[in-house]
């Protein structure tokens, strides 16, 4: 199993970074790629706090290893085999960042896109060669977080989904193969649960801190260990059935943004990024809650049976 020798990260936000640093982890010389400097600036100081996490997390390092920065794409994408699109999840933003990369590119380098579920295919349209092209979903902190959707588009050949693959099990993460629907299928999953949190907090059933505690105490930290399947098992098909029976048809269905979400956003209210979203945060707090969250999943991670390891759950 081998981790390509080069490897281009276009976009380097909130996921960037992380990303960057497992492939280096796993001893790819990585270039990062943004139109904005600053974030190249943010990305190195990110960077080197994902390399202390992943210490502290005891995971392999191989060597040889390294990232560099830069605002030149071509720089960035000279002799790469492997890129992976980052930018803003626009669709028209994706495809003229798409198309500007194969430009670039050799005809045996594979493009994959951390969308978090615009179709693939969709996606491949900006491509000459959609058949190299294929849906990599990353899980925030991507330095963390060891499960990878892979999602081939309908002209994606065999030989780069078994490619990437063999790649995300290289760097010692799960690879989850799907069939493409929008938003796959981590995203549906928590965007069924956010639509039914949302909907109760709206509705004045629970306080949002209730609701953080009743969700991480009653059904995460349960889910970590045991999925929705096994779940079922261990509860009891009947009683599925029988909650089911009146429950499923009393969840929240709306489409659209809530306007919980709406009207914070209308004010500037987006979450850590701006200070506040649904609850405030004051001086420090954000990068405090960061490094408490960081701290609390690597306890988490350690204490579970590594991905790929032989789990009997
Ligand atoms: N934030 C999250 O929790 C997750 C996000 N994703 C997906 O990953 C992708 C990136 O998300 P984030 O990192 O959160 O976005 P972000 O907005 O934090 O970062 C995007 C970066 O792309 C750069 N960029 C914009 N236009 C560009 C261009 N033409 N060429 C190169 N760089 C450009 C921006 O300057 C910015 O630094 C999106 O598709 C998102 O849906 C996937 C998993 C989790
Ligand atoms: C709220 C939210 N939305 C999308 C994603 C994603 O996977 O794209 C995430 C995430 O944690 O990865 C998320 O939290």
């Amino acid at each position: 199993m081998s981790i390509p020798a080069v490897v281009t990260v276009v976009g380097s936000g909130t996921m960037g970074p992380g990303i960057a640093a497992v492939f280096a982890r796993a001893g790819a010389q990585v270039r990062v790629y943004d139109v904005v400097a600053e974030a190249l600036t943010r990305a190195e100081q990110a960077v080197a706090m994902c390399e202390g996490v992943l210490d502290n997390l005891g995971s392999n390092k191989v060597d040889g290893g390294s990232v560099s920065y830069t605002t030149d794409i071509a720089e960035a994408l000279r002799g790469t085999e492997f890129v992976l699109e980052a930018v803003p999840e626009r669709e028209d933003l994706k495809k003229s960042v798409l198309a500007q990369i194969e430009a670039e590119v050799s005809d045996e380098t594979i493009i994959a896109s951390n969308t978090s579920g615009i179709p693939i295919t969709k996606l491949g349209e900006a491509l000459n060669a959609p058949a190299r092209f294929i849906g990599m979903h990353w899980s925030n902190p991507p330095h963390l977080i060891p499960m990878i959707e892979v999602v081939p588009g309908e002209q994606t050949s065999d030989a780069v989904r078994d490619r990437l693959i063999e790649i995300v099990n290289a760097f010692g993460y799960e690879a989850v193969l799907e069939r493409e629907v929008p938003g796959f299928v981590e995203n549906r999953v928590l965007y069924a649960i956010m639509r039914e949190c949302l909907a109760l907090v709206d509705e004045g059933v629970i306080s949002e801190r209730d609701l953080d505690t009743a969700v991480r105490w009653g059904i995460g930290y349960k889910l970590a260990v045991v999925g929705p399947m096994r779940l079922l098992d261990m509860a009891g098909l009947d009683i599925y059935t029988s909650v089911a029976g009146y429950l499923n048809r009393d969840l929240s269905n709306t489409d659209g943004v809530p306007a919980f979400i709406s009207d914070r956003v209308a004010s500037g209210k987006l979450g850590f990024k701006s200070g506040g979203g649904i609850f405030e945060y004051g001086e420090g707090d954000v990068a405090a809650l960061r490094g408490e969250i960081v701290r609390q999943l690597t306890a988490v991670r350690k204490a579970m049976p590594a991905p790929l390891s032989d789990n009997p759950v």
